[in-house]
């Protein structure tokens, strides 16, 4: 069986940790590697990268023995073990700001790439760095994790199926309140540098490149988009628990005009208070059917089952609109978005296996949060350049 050995750097972070090293890594090490195309496994060797030795250390030692009963190993010398030989890919979901030297060290060295969204918070910047993966001729991939969410993979079955007929319209609802941090027993729960737009924090940068593959692969590409962006919060508490001033946007509204000519509209907002039936929901009403997915399950109404309400606000709503609806049953196990992608994309390092998700499509995401950021700041429409690559 051979052994892949993956760097990997920003591992002490919440998406690190969790959704990388935990649920996707040493799970992948629990199931004994990933099944190859032609038969056999590939196992993975991780490395832990980073600069603070308590958490690697616990991450590699604690956390692993608990999750795969051994040690993995880990590094401060970020350097050495990204040039190492031995080293087959290097993974990166440190802060935005650092991806490039990262990437950087990888390229020079020759190593398979892959890391987090966004790839940089300029488009100029993100092409550049997917035009030297390509010129170095090294495979590279980015999280694009939102394609493998359950509640997606349904909606995705429904749109094959023909379900909604013509598809007219599609509403994406997205986001929570983050607590500022400033009362009793109400501290927030994501980290300070995403309320900065100089640390790479903001609504669009951070969100807008996940719509753009999301809407891509569900309905096609974007024409033009308007968005309009608010800081709502001005200022919040950090991790130290110091006061910080907020200079990026912390909720976004845009409206997307497909090439088609589907009308997609999306809210975004980390100062908002849930009242629907997930953090994300995406609303797509068709001719023959509507569904509402979340990141789990998803519900649909048939022509047939669509209620017929008639505006009256003079008595008690006598519709229950919730009723009308069905809930999908599961189709499969659905495992973790990011294993999944994750095993793509060792298969793809191994095997050769297609993997679209390169530093370019990455690209094309920051490209479309900087589309969202031209429109606000201009308050205009902004037309999607979908040739640029
Ligand atoms: N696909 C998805 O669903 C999501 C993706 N993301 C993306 O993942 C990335 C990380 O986000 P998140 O995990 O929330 O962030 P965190 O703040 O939790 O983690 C940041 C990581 O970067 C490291 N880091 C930060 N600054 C430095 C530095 N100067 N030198 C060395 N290491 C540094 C931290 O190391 P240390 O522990 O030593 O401080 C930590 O490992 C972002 O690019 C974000 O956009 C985020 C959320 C969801
Ligand atoms: O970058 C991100 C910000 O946080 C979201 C969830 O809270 C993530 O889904 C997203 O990828």
């Amino acid at each position: 069986m051979k052994t892949i050995t993956i760097a990997m750097h920003g591992v002490t972070g919440r998406m690190g940790t969790n959704q990388h090293y935990v649920r996707s890594i040493l799970a992948i090490m629990k199931e004994g590697g990933v099944a190859l195309p032609g038969g056999g496994r590939v196992a993975v060797k991780p490395i832990l990268l980073g600069r603070n030795e308590s958490r690697l250390r616990h991450l590699a030692e604690t956390v692993a023995q608990h999750e795969i009963g051994e040690s993995v190993a880990w590094s401060t010398d970020v350097d050495a073990v990204i040039s190492d030989p031995a080293t087959d890919i290097v993974f990166d979901s440190s802060s935005t700001q650092m991806r490039s030297s990262i990437v950087r060290k990888a390229i020079a060295n020759q190593k398979a790439v892959y890391c987090e969204k966004p790839i940089a918070v300029d488009a100029d910047d993100a092409f550049r760095l997917a035009s030297e993966c390509e010129a170095a001729g090294v495979k590279n991939g980015v999280v694009q994790d939102k394609l493998w969410l359950p509640g997606i993979r349904k909606l995705r079955m429904l749109r094959d199926q023909g379900f909604f007929g013509d598809i007219l319209s599609v509403r994406g609802e997205f986001g929570y309140w983050v607590f500022a941090g400033d009362q009793p027993n109400q501290p927030t729960q994501r980290p300070s540098w995403n309320y900065r737009s100089e640390d790479g924090g903001g609504m669009m940068i951070d969100m807008f490149c996940h719509w753009q593959y999301l809407i891509n692969d569900l309905f096609g590409p974007v024409d033009r988009m308007l968005a309009h962006a608010t800081t709502d919060l001005p200022a919040r508490i950090d991790e130290s628990g110091e006061p910080y001033t907020c200079t990026a946007d912390d909720s976004a509204y845009a409206l997307f005009l497909l090439e088609s000519g589907v009308t997609c509209q999306f809210n975004s907002s980390w100062a908002t208070r849930v009242r629907r039936d997930d953090l994300l929901t995406v609303q797509v009403d068709g001719t023959r059917g509507s569904a509402v997915a979340g990141l789990r399950e998803c519900w649909t109404q048939s022509l047939a089952a669509t209620p017929r309400p008639v505006w009256n606000p003079d008595i008690a709503q006598p519709i229950d609109f919730y009723e009308s609806w069905q809930q999908l049953p599961d189709a499969t196990d659905y495992d973790n978005a990011f294993k999944i992608q994750w095993e793509l994309f060792l298969r793809h390092v191994v095997a050769g296996d297609e993997f679209p998700w390169t530093l370019r499509s990455g690209a094309e995401g920051v490209a479309f949060a900087n589309a969202g950021e031209t429109s606000a700041r201009e308050q205009k429409w902004v037309t999607i350049d979908n040739q640029r690559s």
